[in-house]
């Protein structure tokens, strides 16, 4: 059996992740973190999430026990200091926040010299295998091909574009050759000129409870392709969490990421 400790336990994420980790069979919800002084502390995760462990209380994420592996699903200030705790305590962290830099990014790998981490931007099997797809569509149509992804999600996203739609423009980059950073276009606005076939442009929808979907655009004279994916409830990103968690237990130091944990590579 698997501890699984949550932080960020009581966002829309957490909550998703308390019930994964107390349905899936393989693993054991015993840590759900809150930041210090959180009202929550001392409350039953169950009253909240009546999926949720009856017998774990929401508890401050600076007193981390009985624990085997650690969720990060918060904010890039949360996720810093999340890190730092996780490489304290020598425990396995499963990262799914996004809106990070590439200092972030830099951290993350010094700290996956010292602990195993997974980090993903999307935890579904659906976006991990879009990963692949799109870099079969982005290599044979050919250099005459317009490339655009556009996200929705729901009001309350703050980052944008989403980590996916940046996951997804980085994996199409790849495949092509490209520096993402040189090619990616976020904003048209001031763009008085005819775009060019060496771009990934961003378009970004935010409104209401949409969960999260993607769709990147192969675009040439005659015909066009358009590959999406939607996912309907936050406890797809949740279960793919959670096995992630499992799948990184017993690993060694190193950054992985879903694809890994999929053996999509
Ligand atoms: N990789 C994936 O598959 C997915 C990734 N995500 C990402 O997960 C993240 C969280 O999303 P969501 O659950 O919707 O967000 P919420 O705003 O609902 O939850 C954020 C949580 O993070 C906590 N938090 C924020 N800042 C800090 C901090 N400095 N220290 C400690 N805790 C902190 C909040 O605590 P408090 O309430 O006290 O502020 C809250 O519990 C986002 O980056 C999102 O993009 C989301 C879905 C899937
Ligand atoms: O904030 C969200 O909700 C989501 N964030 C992730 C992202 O930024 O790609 C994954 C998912 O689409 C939901």
């Amino acid at each position: 059996m698997i501890r699984i400790g949550v932080f960020g336990a009581n966002g829309r994420m957490g909550l998703a992740l308390l019930e994964a980790a107390t349905i899936k069979e393989q693993t054991q919800l015993t840590g759900a973190y809150v930041r210090s002084g959180s009202s929550l502390i001392g409350v039953n995760v169950n009253q909240i999430n009546s999926a949720a462990d009856k017998s774990v209380c929401f508890s401050d994420e600076n007193t981390l026990e009985s624990v085997d592996v650690l969720i990060d699903f918060t904010l890039p200030d949360g996720m810093r200091s999340h890190l730092k705790r996780a490489v304290e305590q020598s425990l396995p962290l499963v990262i799914g926040t996004t809106g990070l830099t590439a200092d972030d990014m830099a951290l993350l790998e010094n700290a996956a010299k010292h602990i195993p981490i997974v980090f993903a931007r999307n935890y579904s099997v659906g976006v991990n295998v879009l990963l692949n797809l799109v870099q079969t569509a982005a290599t044979k149509f050919g250099d005459d091909l317009d490339i655009e992804i556009f996200e929705a999600h729901h009001r309350h996203k703050i980052d944008a574009p989403s980590g996916t739609a940046l996951a997804i423009g980085e994996s199409i980059a790849d495949a092509k050759g490209w520096n993402h950073e040189e090619v990616a276009v976020y904003d048209r606005s001031q763009i008085e000129t005819e775009k060019s076939q060496n771009e990934i442009g961003y378009s970004v929808l935010r409104g209401g409870d949409i969960v999260g979907e993607h769709t990147a655009y192969f675009a040439t004279m005659g015909e066009r392709l358009e590959l999406t994916h939607k996912a309907s409830s936050r406890m797809t990103f949740a279960l793919g969490a959670i096995r992630a968690a499992s799948w990184l237990q017993n690993k060694p130091v190193g950054l992985y990421d879903m694809q890994d944990v999929l053996d999509l590579k």
